[in-house]
């Protein structure tokens, strides 16, 4: 079947399932998009607006959009299933790929995290799922701007899973550059070392790259990977390299004077400026956070293998208290992490 003739449905699109799926459809692909009402009103009444950091800008008209909120139309037709919803909603996502799509659907997941390919897996049975990485951040318009205008905020390969020759063609596509990866378990505990960032920034409420440019902000985060590594590699896992640098280096470097970080990190620092975090975009909507299946994920690895964790948890904790609070970003200060008020240190 010619990439043309095989259908794409992005199961829940939103900042990334909106991106991939617009980049995918202005590549000719037959995409539908399986969205909430509310992105699916606003694709209806003005577009798809799809930008990137390189300077794309395309426009992708409703009446060229296949999108729908109902399950039993989008996923029965189904040749590739691309899993983009929070890690807190996989399940109800699966539940309905087991109800509506063809046993022989190929299943991506495109989440952060490391056990969301496997929860997919336990629910679909013989079905084949393949685990994918996104690296780079997309903002998405503010509600009610017309039309819905995803931004690719950063850049990177998508990572996909080895075990469909031609799925890798098949989602390459402009401003859409994927790969294969054979050991998709070390890229993805890679990707949650820098995911490990997620919440500093919403934490914080600052842009990515101002907060990373912030070496308060960056011994934090360089304490929380050495956790992460310390538990990793007493647990036999070897991180892959995801932002060009060695996983061992990441807190060296991060702990560099700014000067010196800026100079040696350019690569990690090439975020449009406006760009946060998925976590923060959580917060800011008053959703529950991937917390549990970031930090959650180090800290269990930790328990298990013995290892200390404090300030991860204390991270954790925090991002828990601002999801109470539903007040968006709580605007920390560094400082205010590191020796946080009494109030706001449950788990
Ligand atoms: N945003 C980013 O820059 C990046 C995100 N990621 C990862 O990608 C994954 C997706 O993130 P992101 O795109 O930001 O998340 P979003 O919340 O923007 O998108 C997910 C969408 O799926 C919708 N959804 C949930 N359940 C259903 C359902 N049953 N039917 C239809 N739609 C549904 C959600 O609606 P509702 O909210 O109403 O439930 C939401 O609109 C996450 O694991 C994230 O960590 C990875 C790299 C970067
Ligand atoms: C910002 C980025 C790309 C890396 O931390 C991300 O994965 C997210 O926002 O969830």
């Amino acid at each position: 079947m010619a990439n043309g003739e095989k259908r794409i449905v992005i199961a829940g699109a939103g900042s990334i399932g909106c991106y991939v799926g617009g980049c995918l459809a202005l590549a000719g692909r037959q995409v539908v998009l399986f969205a909430r009402p509310r992105i699916e009103a606003s694709l209806r009444q003005g577009g798809l607006r799809v930008s990137d950091l390189e300077g794309r800008d395309r426009l992708i008209k409703p009446a060229e959009l296949a999108v729908t909120t109902d399950p039993a139309a989008a996923l029965p037709g189904a040749d590739v299933i691309l899993v983009t919803v929070k890690s807190g909603t996989t399940l109800e996502m699966a539940a309905l790929i087991k109800a509506h799509a063809r046993p022989d659907a190929v299943v991506v997941s495109l989440q952060n995290g490391v056990d969301n390919a496997d929860r997919l897996r336990a629910a679909l049975g013989p079905r084949t799922v393949l685990a994918g990485m996104v690296p780079f951040n997309v903002v998405q318009s503010a509600d009610g701007e017309l039309p819905l205008r995803v931004h690719r905020a950063s850049d990177g390969k998508v990572m996909v899973e080895d075990g469909d020759a031609r799925l890798a063609h098949l989602l390459d596509a402009e401003g859409l550059a994927v790969e294969t990866h054979g050991a998709m378990k070390a890229v993805l505990w890679g990707k949650l070392l820098m995911n490990l960032n997620n919440a500093l920034v919403a934490l914080s409420g600052l842009p990515l790259a101002t907060e990373l440019a912030d070496r308060r902000w960056r011994l934090i985060l360089a304490s929380q990977i050495d956790e992460a590594l310390l538990a990793m590699k007493a647990s036999g896992i070897e991180p892959a390299r995801i932002a060009g640098l060695r996983p061992t280096l990441l807190p060296k470097v991060l702990r560099l004077p700014d000067w010196l970080f800026k100079l040696l990190a350019r690569r990690m620092l090439a975020i449009d400026p406006e760009a946060r975090s998925s976590m923060w975009d959580d917060l800011q909507r008053g959703r529950s956070t991937e917390i549990d299946d970031l930090q959650g994920a180090v800290l269990r690895l930790a328990e298990k293998a013995g290892t200390p964790a404090p300030t991860v948890q204390l991270i954790k904790a925090l991002v828990r208290a601002a999801e109470a609070e539903r007040l968006g970003s709580p605007d920390l200060v560094p400082e205010k992490v590191v020796a946080p008020p009494a109030g706001r240190r449950s788990t």
